[in-house]
């Protein structure tokens, strides 16, 4: 072997692979090439533009554990008529194209695989439509959930969908996100009424038509539901028109805590099946309470606990609650701690939304390499007992938090930066976890996506005839395999 390769063996896996796409990107910005850098210039204009280091490192990486990736170039596109112009540029250089939300990805997303450009959609930050005869808003890729909501405070309509960052709206769209209020207004998936989207070729599509802001339609092929959860690789989403609800007329949480995870799991399981219209149904096992008591100030039992919420008039408010704590108390829980207060209730969820933040101040310094499985409601309590059983096997450290209302929920495992052995035997984990709970009829993502991460996860869960079929589609849709390469699947 020569010692070139065996100098490159010695060092560690991560960094010979940060250096090898170090040496890929400056390649591939070899690549591009000065005509290109000029045409995309002139497209944008010189304030939307850099190929500076530091904003392409900042470009390559989200939330995840993944290794950066840094992009040759990024523009900052204020039109769809740039993105469809950027587009038809990158088709004929063949120069791959990422879109950039808020990066607040959990699987690698935003990495430019391959080098190239990354639009970064923040400057296209317009809240095009707010209808409140039609309960629909239609927003452009740099506007985010909280910054909908505080625009549409005053109408008595609310943006119920609530991942735990502040993140763009297009960017849920596209990794069909969920968070807290699923379970009883659904995840993205279910509240996109159209999208805009410009191809790998520059051509700009309505995904429900040229106008049609109808609540159901049964007009050809459903090409919204084509391109929601396709993270970039099927084509640039420059608007999207989502569903609004009215805000409800009172509002109650509550926190209860049980002797073993089985019990609250049991719990949620019997709520979900009693059908109480519950808005939110959380779970914290006894180490992520620990570490949110910590992290946020509180105060609750460390134990495995249920977070649960309530909409509606404040009678039926009242039954639910009621109809909860009744099952509860049935499953061996503690005291059922009910409130109304604003105050109370926003600090609650504030502290599960912060449940990430909270796991990684438990280990300074550390990376988390998150799970996301869902399962059908009647094999949760066995994956997840099963699932806190292998961490405590394992020695990790990862605290469980999860939607549990829709049978999903994450194990945050922490990582020392650098510790490639810890890396795989963790990884080892999170692939034995998403194939028993494709073994439990349930899907090895339930809201966080594909990207990088769980390709192979994915090829398990489809089959080959299934992934040969999404193969085919993107074919049809980006041939030169330009939109976003390298996640969701492989050619
Ligand atoms: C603390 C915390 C807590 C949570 C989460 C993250 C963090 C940091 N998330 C994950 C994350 O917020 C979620 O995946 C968002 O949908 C990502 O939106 P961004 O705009 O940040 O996408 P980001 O910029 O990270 O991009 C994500 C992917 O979408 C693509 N993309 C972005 N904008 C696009 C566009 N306009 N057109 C085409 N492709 C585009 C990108 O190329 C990439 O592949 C989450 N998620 C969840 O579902 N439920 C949850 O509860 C949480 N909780
Ligand atoms: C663990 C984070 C990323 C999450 O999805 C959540 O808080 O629900
Ligand atoms: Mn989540």
């Amino acid at each position: 072997m020569s010692t070139w390769l065996r100098l490159l063996n010695s060092w560690k896996l991560q960094t010979r692979f940060t250096l090898l796409n170090h040496i890929n990107c400056i390649r591939y910005s070899s690549r591009i090439s000065d005509e290109l850098l000029d045409k995309a210039r002139s497209i944008v204009g010189d304030n939307n533009f850099t190929i500076s280091e530091a904003a392409r490192l900042l470009h390559g990486r989200d939330e995840s554990y993944h290794v950066p990736l840094p992009p040759d170039l990024i523009l900052f596109p204020t039109s769809t008529k740039q993105v469809s112009e950027i587009a038809k540029l990158c088709t004929i250089h063949k120069i791959p194209m990422i879109p950039f939300g808020t990066g607040t990805g959990l699987e690698g997303g935003v990495g430019a695989t391959r080098g190239g450009v990354t639009l970064n959609m923040t400057r296209m930050d317009q809240i095009l439509e707010v209808s409140t005869d039609d309960l629909f808003a239609t927003v452009r890729p740099g506007v985010t959930r909280s910054r909908l909501n505080n625009h549409i405070r005053d109408t008595g309509m609310w943006f119920p969908i609530d991942p735990g960052a502040d993140a763009s709206l297009c960017g849920m769209v596209v990794t069909s996100a969920s968070g807290t209020n699923a379970v009883r207004y659904g995840t993205m998936k279910e509240n996109v009424i159209n999208m805009e989207v410009v191809l790998a070729n520059g051509d700009v599509i309505n995904t429900s038509g040229t106008d049609c802001r109808a609540k159901k339609s049964s007009a050809g092929y459903n090409l919204t539901g084509l391109f929601v959860g396709c993270e970039g690789t099927l084509g640039i989403m420059t608007a999207a028109t989502l569903r609004l609800y009215g805000i409800p007329e009172s509002v109650s949480s509550a926190v209860c805590s049980f002797p073993s995870v089985y019990d609250a799991i049991s719990t949620a399981t019997m709520v979900i099946q009693a059908g109480i219209p519950v808005a939110r149904l959380e779970f914290l096992d006894d180490v992520m309470m620990s570490a949110c008591n910590k992290y946020s100030g509180l105060s609750y039992d460390e134990t495995a606990s249920l977070f649960l919420e309530f909409h509606g008039s404040s009678n039926s408010v009242e039954e639910q609650a009621e109809l909860a704590k009744e099952i509860a108390k049935d499953n061996n829980s503690g005291e059922f701690q009910w409130t109304t207060d604003p105050e109370e209730r926003s600090r609650l969820w504030k502290a599960r939304h912060d449940a990430l933040y909270a796991s990684k101040a438990l280990l300074p310094g550390c990376e988390v390499y998150i799970t996301d499985v869902c399962v059908p409601m009647s094999n949760l309590p066995d994956v997840i007992v099963k699932s806190k059983q292998a961490i405590s096997e394992s020695g990790c450290i990862a605290p469980i938090v999860g939607h549990v209302g829709d049978g999903n929920f994450h194990c945050c495992f922490l990582l020392k930066p650098g510790d490639n052995e810890e890396l795989k035997k963790v990884r080892e984990i999170a692939m034995w976890m998403g194939r028993l709970a494709i073994s439990a009829r349930g899907t090895c993502t339930g809201e966080h996506g594909v990207g990088r991460g769980k390709i192979q996860l994915v090829q398990e869960q489809y089959g080959e005839d299934g992934i040969s079929l999404m193969r085919n589609i993107k074919f049809a849709l980006d041939p030169d395999n330009i939109m976003n390469p390298g996640k969701v699947i492989t050619l």
